[in-house]
C-alpha cells in the first residue's frame, strides 16, 4: 500500500527549542519547538519534573512487590492514597523519585520500605519507560520485587512514611487480582492507575486463559 504522506518526509523529527512557559518547585511548563519528518516546524505543551536528575536512571521507580508467605496465597502489595492531581484516592504500585546517585534498585527497596514497612529482594526490573509520553517527558522504572513474609521483619511491617504522606497498604492475592480491584472500584470512589489494571488483565490471561484452550477443557 502506498504511503503520500512518505513522498513528504525529508528529515529526522528533532527538537530545537524549549521555552519555559511556567515554574514551579516541583513542575514546569514548556513550550518545546519541534520539526517534524516533513521538514515543518510545529510547538508542543509539555509538562517537565524540576527534579529530573544527572543520573541514566528514570524519574521514578513503581514497585511491583509480591508478599509471599507460608500456608496464605501470594499477594500483591500496593497502597491507596490521596492524589491532589485527581482529587480523590488511588491504587497504585508503591512509588517514588529516584534519588541523585540512586539505582532504580535501591530507590524501589527503599521505597517500598518507606510506604509499606516491607524489606524485599529485587528479581527483576524494566528498562526506562514513558508515563504519558503525549503529555510529559516523566519516565519510570518498574522494579518486580520478593517479599519473604515469613521473615521477622515482614511479619508486623512498619512504615517509614514523611510528613503529609498517609498511605494505606492493600494486600490484593495475585491470583484474582483483577476481580479484587474491580470489587474495590465498585465499593469506593477510587481510581486505579494504568499500570497496576493492566498487570492485573495479564495476570488474568496467564492464569485464565490456559484453562480455556479448547485442548484443555475436556
Ligand atoms: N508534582 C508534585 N507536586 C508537589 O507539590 N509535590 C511533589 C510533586 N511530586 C513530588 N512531590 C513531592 C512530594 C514528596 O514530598 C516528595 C517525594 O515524593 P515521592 O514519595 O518520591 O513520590 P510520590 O510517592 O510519587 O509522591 O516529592
Amino acid at each position: 500500500m502506498s504511503n503520500p504522506e512518505a513522498s513528504k518526509e525529508t528529515c529526522a523529527p528533532h527538537v530545537v527549542k524549549e521555552e519555559l512557559m511556567a515554574a514551579g518547585q516541583w513542575l514546569k511548563l514548556e513550550k518545546m519547538t519541534y520539526v517534524d519528518r516533513s521538514g515543518s516546524t510545529r510547538t508542543w505543551e509539555t509538562v517537565k519534573r524540576t527534579t529530573r536528575l544527572t543520573n541514566p536512571s528514570a524519574d521514578a521507580v513503581g514497585v511491583i512487590a509480591l508478599l509471599k508467605r507460608t500456608l496464605h496465597k501470594d499477594c500483591v502489595v500496593m497502597v491507596k492514597q490521596f492524589r491532589p492531581p485527581m482529587g480523590s484516592y488511588t491504587l497504585e504500585f508503591p512509588a517514588g523519585l529516584i534519588d541523585e546517585g540512586e539505582s532504580a534498585e535501591v530507590a524501589a527497596l527503599r521505597e517500598l520500605k518507606e510506604e509499606t514497612g516491607f524489606r524485599g529482594e529485587v528479581v527483576g526490573v524494566t528498562p526506562v519507560t514513558c508515563l504519558d509520553p503525549g503529555l510529559s517527558n516523566c519516565t519510570t522504572q518498574i522494579v518486580m520485587v520478593n517479599i519473604n513474609g515469613d521473615e521477622g521483619e515482614n511479619i508486623n511491617p512498619t512504615q517509614q512514611l514523611g510528613d503529609g504522606e498517609f498511605v494505606e497498604v492493600v494486600l490484593l492475592p495475585l491470583d484474582e487480582f483483577q476481580s479484587k480491584i474491580d470489587v474495590l472500584l465498585k465499593k469506593e470512589d477510587i481510581v486505579v492507575d494504568s499500570k497496576v489494571y493492566m498487570f492485573a488483565m495479564g495476570m488474568a490471561q496467564a492464569f485464565f486463559k490456559p484453562m480455556e484452550l479448547p485442548v484443555l477443557k475436556q
